[in-house]
């Protein structure tokens, strides 16, 4: 359980992650981003690797995978929007999908 994000937080932490690809979802208080990747084996890679990091850190993310696309969104269900567990996870997908 955590807090949904501050105004400060927004601007600190939210912001470059819009400037990264994410987009605020219409009508939640929730971030989405399109990952395309070379091929399915690289997609579902990715998924695997952020999988292992939403179980460490008790955080999971809304997704789907169509060949070698992965669509996610991310949202704190417990405070119904955006904590800093989605930014972090945001990040840290981010990170993953570079390598
Ligand atoms: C009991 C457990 O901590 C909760 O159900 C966790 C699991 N993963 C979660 N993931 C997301 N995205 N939001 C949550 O509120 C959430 N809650």
């Amino acid at each position: 359980m955590s807090e949904k994000l501050s105004d400060t937080a927004r601007k600190t932490t939210l912001e470059p992650l819009l400037e990264n690809g994410w987009a605020m979802v219409e009508g939640r208080d929730a971030i989405h981003k399109t990952y395309e990747f070379e091929n399915f084996v690289e997609a579902f890679g990715f998924m695997t690797r952020c999988a292992i990091w939403a179980e460490k850190w008790d955080h999971h993310p809304e997704w789907s995978n169509v060949y070698k696309t992965v669509e996610v969104t991310l949202t704190s269900h417990d405070v119904d929007g955006l904590s800093s567990r989605d930014t972090k996870l945001a990040r840290k997908m981010d990170k993953l999908a570079d390598g």
